[in-house]
């Protein structure tokens, strides 16, 4: 039984494809990052297996349970952090952390939640309308943690926050992933997902067009990675190109024959990297290495871009209903307004 599963999952809003046939298994224990460009359909993903928005076809399940008949065991079960959640600024950190833990029936030990997303209790007993963004972002993952769910969902985790916040966010994630919980994060920005995810989904339009580890992503570009050595004499390399997993050589002569010379050989195989060099030690001096991983962002791009101009497009002409940050779609929601009020 997996985390989640989607099985022809489709939402249509007047006119939009939102989420098109969609079948994803993200398995327990892993971070999967859910990666796609703005307007993609990854929060309407996010909404559909929480049963906060209805399909127009097909069916999910969250941890085994039907995310239309069972969402009280499912919310039992599941942190949420949804995108750009509202936090309210007139109360406390720790009044967040209460208001989450009744409405949810459970404790919270509130030093030990606060700890682990890096907030002290000082903190937690300021209203959050002084918090930074940062902070923000912390407590909102706290509030996720209360009842020390199995599965984390978070809908942009990073938006916002600067390099520092979202590095310290990637290790949060990873921590909590290391306690065996299972992650499922979205993100518009390949860096963050490539740096923390094990495995990877690029939705594009509604579809997953592409899903794997980053290493088996990367191997699908075609070229995984440029390897340049700097050698003495060139060899003739008709039987380097032979080699399994050897995609592609070219020679730069340096200008003068001091400089030597640089070849440099694109692998799709890892495993080829080692035979290459031991190649050319054979029949040349090498004098450097140098190896550079092709970034995931060529098959980003390559599965995306011409998508892009079209969502955005689409979204200046005014056809996004789309409200912003689903707490509003909480029920939850109306007890904190009273607590509030
Ligand atoms: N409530 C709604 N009513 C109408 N259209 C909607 C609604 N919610 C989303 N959409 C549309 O569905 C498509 C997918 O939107 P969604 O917000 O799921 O994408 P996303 O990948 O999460 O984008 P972002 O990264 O910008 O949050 C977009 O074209 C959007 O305009």
């Amino acid at each position: 039984m997996g985390a989640i599963r989607t099985t022809g999952l489709t939402k249509r809003y007047d006119g939009v494809l939102a989420v098109d046939g969609l079948d994803l298994r993200v398995e327990r224990g892993e971070v999967f990052g859910f990666l796609g460009p703005n307007g993609a359909g990854k929060s309407t993903v996010i909404n559909l297996v929480l049963d906060f928005v209805r399909p127009t076809a097909g069916s999910a399940t969250v941890l085994g349970y039907d995310s239309r008949t069972e969402t009280t065991a499912i919310r039992r079960n599941t942190g949420i952090v949804p995108e750009g959640a509202t936090l309210y600024e007139r109360l406390t950190g720790r009044e967040h952390l209460a208001w989450i833990a009744r409405a949810n029936g459970v404790e919270a030990d509130v030093p030990a939640l606060l700890d682990r997303v890096g907030l002290t209790i000082d903190d937690a007993d300021r209203r959050v309308g002084g918090y930074s963004k940062g902070m923000g972002r912390r407590l909102a993952l706290a509030m996720a943690l209360v009842g020390d769910p199995e599965l984390l969902i978070l809908d942009e985790p990073s938006s916002g926050l600067d390099p520092a916040g979202i590095r310290e966010f990637r290790e949060i994630v990873r921590e909590e992933a290391a306690d065996g919980r299972t992650v499922f994060f979205s993100s518009h920005v390949l860096g963050q997902v490539e740096a923390v995810a094990d495995r990877i989904g690029i939705l594009n339009r509604g579809k997953l067009v592409a899903t794997g580890t980053p290493a088996e992503l990367r191997g699908s570009c075609g070229i995984t990675q440029s390897i340049r050595f700097e050698v003495t004499t060139v060899p003739t390399l008709d039987a380097l190109n032979a080699v399994d997993g050897v995609e592609t050589t070219s020679v730069d002569d340096g200008v003068s024959p001091s400089d030597g010379s640089i070849i440099e050989v694109g692998v799709t195989d890892a495993a080829a990297k080692i035979e290459v060099a031991t190649w050319l030690a054979e029949r040349t001096r090498v004098r450097d290495v140098v190896s550079e991983e092709r970034s995931l962002e060529t098959l980003f791009d390559a599965y995306t871009s011409t998508a892009r101009s079209e969502q955005s497009n689409a979204r200046t002409n005014g056809q996004s209903g789309k409200q912003n940050g689903t707490w509003a779609n909480v029920q939850q929601l109306r007890d904190l307004e009273e607590v509030e009020a």
